[in-house]
């Protein structure tokens, strides 16, 4: 008999990591729905830092993706990533972007199958089941379950529900409803109002061309491109292209973005996600340097995103429910941290309720917990990627563009790489342990 039952809504990285992470705990039992008709994922890459990687191997992960990933070497100090100039037609490489600890780049199908194939045997898996809102009763008694809505009209029950849905998440627009039900009923109609405007993400004013090419294209085209040994970086006003190699450098992921700030925060009408032509991406770095170029010529395939975020919110829980990764605080991947910071909401909030402490009367202790040491760090990260952001494509307050174009170049440029590498730092100068420390603590009061 199950100490509790945990519905996990939505089954991409987050969803899937809380369920590894679950698993671990037999007395607990785990749902997971996932809106899709199969689990599938981006066919794209992504970049796990050292505080994300240490949860991996917590979960005893690392050994597989190893053998898929891009591993620094023993994890050594190195340095990752090339900052170069490419909106000219010589590029300049001006700063080279030390990251003590490594970057693990990994193909994301094979990171959710790596996922999949290490979540328990009890674990139930439900696909084309789309989460349409929740109720719980606003008493927290034992006895008290949610019910989960979906749209194909059925229904499910469980004790503590986790909302893993994404940056369009079902379970937040329920919660943000809930939260602003309480403003309201405790006579606070202004911050009910501006709850209500939370409860939807909101366009970064960014698009992001999306691709991988294979090594082998880029190595026909031009034999000694960067990109063939090492991530690159490359600058331009309202423009910034990230490539690193994958599944052991055979293939390059590809993002470029293009910024418009004077759209942030308003909606995005149609879809979020189109196919696009690398004719067009290549229009909109006309005049980059030959290496970006020759990147562009490699593209079979591309999709542009309407990257999307959310406001930060004033609780990732209500009750019995809680909010991780996207879902929770969705941020624009300039410090491609959004899946690390998903990984670890997972891992603080699976081993808080996998704790021998937490029983059915008190779950909702261990989700105030989770929130209280998790959201400030989550919406910090968020803050600073915004920023990293705005720093990348010379948006960031008091940088002049002309001022890069012109004679203070090396200086100015020097100044937005350090800026950089400090609001980095977070990634391989912390790790999760000592927030779980205090996390158990709190469930243990002495
Ligand atoms: C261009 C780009 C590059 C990025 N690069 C990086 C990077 O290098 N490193 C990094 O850490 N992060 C990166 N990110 C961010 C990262 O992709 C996200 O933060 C991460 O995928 C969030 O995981 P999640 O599980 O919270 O949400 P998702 O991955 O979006 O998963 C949500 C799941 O919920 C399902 N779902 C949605 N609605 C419902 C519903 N109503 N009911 C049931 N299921 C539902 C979806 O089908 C999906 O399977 C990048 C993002 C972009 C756009």
């Amino acid at each position: 008999m199950p100490k509790f039952t945990v519905a996990i809504c939505g089954g991409g990285v987050g969803g899937l990591a809380c369920a590894v992470a679950l698993s671990r705990y037999p007395d607990i039992q785990v749902d997971i729905y996932e809106a899709a008709s199969q689990f599938a994922e981006v066919g794209a890459g992504v970049g796990v830092w050292p505080r994300a990687w240490k949860v991996v191997q917590a979960l005893g992960l690392d050994r597989e993706l190893a053998q898929v990933a891009v591993v620094a070497p023993d994890h050594r100090p190195r340095l990752s990533f090339n900052f170069r100039k490419g909106d000219q037609p010589e590029g300049h490489t001006f700063y080279q972007l030390y990251t003590p600890g490594g970057l693990v780049t990994i193909h994301r199908p094979e990171f959710q199958h790596i996922l999949l194939r290490h979540l328990s045997p009890s674990a139930r898996t439900h696909t084309s089941k789309r989460l349409a809102s929740y109720s719980q009763s606003s008493q927290q008694e034992p006895q008290s379950r949610v019910t989960l809505y979906f749209e194909d009209g059925s229904s499910a029950t469980c004790d503590v529900l986790i909302g893993a849905d994404g940056v369009k998440s079902a379970t937040r627009a329920s919660l943000v409803d809930e939260l602003a039900q309480a403003a309201r009923a405790a006579g606070r109609p202004n911050e009910a109002d501006s709850l209500r405007r939370m409860a939807q993400a909101r366009w970064s004013g960014l698009s992001a061309y999306r691709t991988t090419i294979t090594a082998e294209a880029l190595r026909s085209r031009m034999p000694g491109h960067t990109l063939l040994h090492e991530p690159m970086a490359y600058f331009g006003h309202d423009r910034q292209l990230t490539a690193y190699p994958l599944l052991h450098g055979k293939i390059i992921n590809v993002a470029a973005f293009k910024a418009r700030y004077d759209l942030e925060g308003t909606t995005m009408k149609g879809p979020w996600v189109t196919e696009a032509t690398k004719d067009e991406i290549a229009a909109d770095f006309d005049g980059w340097e030959p290496e970006v170029k020759a990147i562009f010529q490699c593209i079979t395939k591309v999709s542009r995103w309407a990257v999307h975020t959310t406001e930060p919110l004033p609780s990732f829980i209500s009750g019995r429910v809680a909010l991780i990764g996207d879902s929770a605080h969705a941020s624009v991947p300039f410090q491609g941290a959004g899946a690390g910071q998903a990984i670890e909401d997972a891992y603080l909030l699976a081993t808080l309720l996998g704790h021998p402490k937490t029983t059915l009367s008190t779950l909702a202790r261990a989700l105030q917990i989770y929130d209280a040491v998790r959201r400030p760090y989550a919406q910090n990260v968020a803050e600073t990627s915004r920023e990293c952001g705005m720093l990348f494509t010379f948006n960031y307050p008091g940088l002049s563009s002309r001022d890069i174009q012109t004679g203070q170049m090396a200086e100015k440029l020097r100044a937005v790489a350090e800026t950089i590498q400090r609001k980095w730092s977070w990634a391989w100068d912390s790790t999760l342990d000592g927030d779980l420390a205090r996390a158990v603590r709190m469930l243990e009061p002495s």
